[in-house]
């Protein structure tokens, strides 16, 4: 370091009740508080009065073939000038009222999801949701966009950012938009998504308006999640079901139409990849460090893989279907746990997925019902605690603190936190094999040379994974 540089110093008081005191009123500020030096030294704030433009860049424009090259000319000097950028503001309620022909500009294309259409996720028949969807990799596409306004190649671009885990690992970033238009005269006989649980491992949505439509199932009934100002609504999703052992399922939701207003809805979304990088290291925090019932030998988490791929199978598969195929499998194979199991709910089971090969372990389903799922609504960022409880969906208020319902920008601090649960990467995406997929990732892992090459479910395979699996004793 050089000479006279500032040493950075990096520590954290509690807020004690004096201070809390002090925060809520107290016209007297200790002197420990006050550093008007600092302030001053550190160079004055645009006044009030001063007008200045901060940019915001349309993502609907930049996806727009006439208007693309303009939006990514102001994309790069929102870039070199402010470093920073407000994207898609208002976005969800201005893409929708454009004219359709418009919207279909960027309609979705052969088996891809991104682009605009019917929802993707869920469907069980061929009945179509009262609703309309965007679908954006917001991540690559923006990577993309910078890429041409450098002048760089983007596969380099987008190489610097994710090393080697192949086209997936670059969607992994998504921002879905959402718009369900009311329905005046057959409301009750429609859905604008029927009900699903999602794959990412947590999601955030941030509701533009205030109707009413998300609603999600516990005991057997609906709860409608109210809209609440300032608030995110965080679902947990299957591969934290799946992470958690089950400890922390995910929750069944749907959304029905208002019969007055209009609903949009933003959600970005992180999809987790079971590839060596990112599965590891959220193995490592949540599964053996978090201390959660169930830990595993190093080679066994394989098995979460496998469910997450029945959890997935053909895209999407809902969690009825998935309770199904765990109660039609052959019996469980037998398993000795090493030391006494705390809690029932995590013995295991094998078998035969009907229609593809695969092995995979699940809460008996005397236990593990769409209704294990909890509602709670909660203030501040209790979101690991409360998941810790079960809880599947939670309202947060103060992750956004000076709620701006309308600026995805304002998402960046709860994002962190999805990013660091989930990291990067995409599985999901239509993949007709998942068969190889499996196959391949840990043919190629070398965290888990010995395991099989591929998920057979040959009995002496199956027996000789479960083995693995260790109980930790209470
Ligand atoms: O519109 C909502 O509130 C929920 C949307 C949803 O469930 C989804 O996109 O997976
Ligand atoms: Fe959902």
């Amino acid at each position: 370091m050089a000479e006279g540089a500032p040493v950075k110093v990096i520590a954290r008081d509690k807020i004690t009740d004096a201070t809390a005191a002090l925060f809520t009123g107290s016209v007297e500020v200790p002197e420990r508080f006050i550093r008007a030096d600092e302030v001053e030294a550190a160079g004055a704030v645009v006044g009030e009065d001063e007008t200045f433009e901060m940019p915001v860049v349309d993502m609907a424009s930049l996806l727009d073939p006439e208007l693309s090259a303009t939006e990514t000319a102001k994309l790069g000097s929102a870039c070199r000038e402010w470093a920073a950028m407000q994207q898609m503001k208002d976005s969800a309620a201005q893409f929708f009222s454009l004219p359709l022909e418009t919207k279909n500009t960027v309609a979705v294309r052969g088996d891809s999801i991104q682009g605009f259409g019917h929802h993707f996720s869920g469907a069980t028949s061929d009945k179509l949701d009262w609703a309309e969807c965007l679908l954006l990799f917001t991540h690559r596409r923006l990577l993309g966009f910078m890429a041409a306004d450098l002048g760089v190649s983007e596969e380099a671009l987008q190489g610097a950012f994710f090393s080697g885990d192949g086209d997936d690992a670059v969607k992994g970033q998504s921002m879905s938009m959402h718009h369900y238009p009311p329905c005046r005269r057959h409301r009750h006989k429609v859905v604008g998504i029927p009900p699903h649980t999602d794959s990412p491992a947590l999601t955030l949505l941030l509701q533009v308006d205030d109707t009413p439509g998300l609603q999600i199932r516990r005991g057997g009934r609906w709860f409608p999640v109210r809209p609440t100002p300032g608030c995110l609504v965080v679902n947990v999703g299957d591969i934290l079901d799946v992470l958690t052992n089950g400890e922390y399922g995910s929750v069944q939701h749907r959304v029905v139409p208002d019969a007055e207003r209009h609903r949009w809805v933003q959600k970005p979304q992180n999809l987790v990849s079971i590839n060596r990088r990112h599965f590891g290291a959220v193995r490592g925090i949540l599964l053996v460090d978090a201390s959660v019932n169930v830990k595993f030998e190093e080679g066994a988490t394989f098995v979460f893989g496998s469910w997450l791929c029945i959890a997935n199978h053909d895209g999407k598969l809902q969690r009825e279907l998935r309770d199904e195929a765990v109660a039609s499998a052959p019996p469980p194979a037998q398993i000795t746990p090493r030391g006494s199991r705390k809690t029932p709910n995590f013995d295991t089971i094998s078998g035969s997925y009907p229609t593809r090969r695969s092995t995979w372990r699940q809460k008996p389903s005397s236990t593990r019902t769409n209704d294990d799922s909890g509602l709670s609504l909660l203030g501040g960022l209790r979101i690991i605690s409360s998941i810790r409880q079960s809880t599947s969906v939670m309202t947060v208020t103060s992750v956004i603190q000076e709620a701006r319902p309308r600026s995805t920008l304002r998402l960046v601090g709860s994002v962190a936190m999805v990013l660091f649960l989930s990291g990067q990467g995409s599985f999901f995406d239509k993949n007709p094999d998942y068969g190889n997929q499996q196959g391949s990732f840990f043919d190629t892992n070398p965290d888990y040379d010995d395991q099989p090459s591929s998920f057979s479910t040959k009995n002496s395979d199956s027996a000789r994974l479960h083995q693995r699996i260790v109980h930790e004793s209470s």
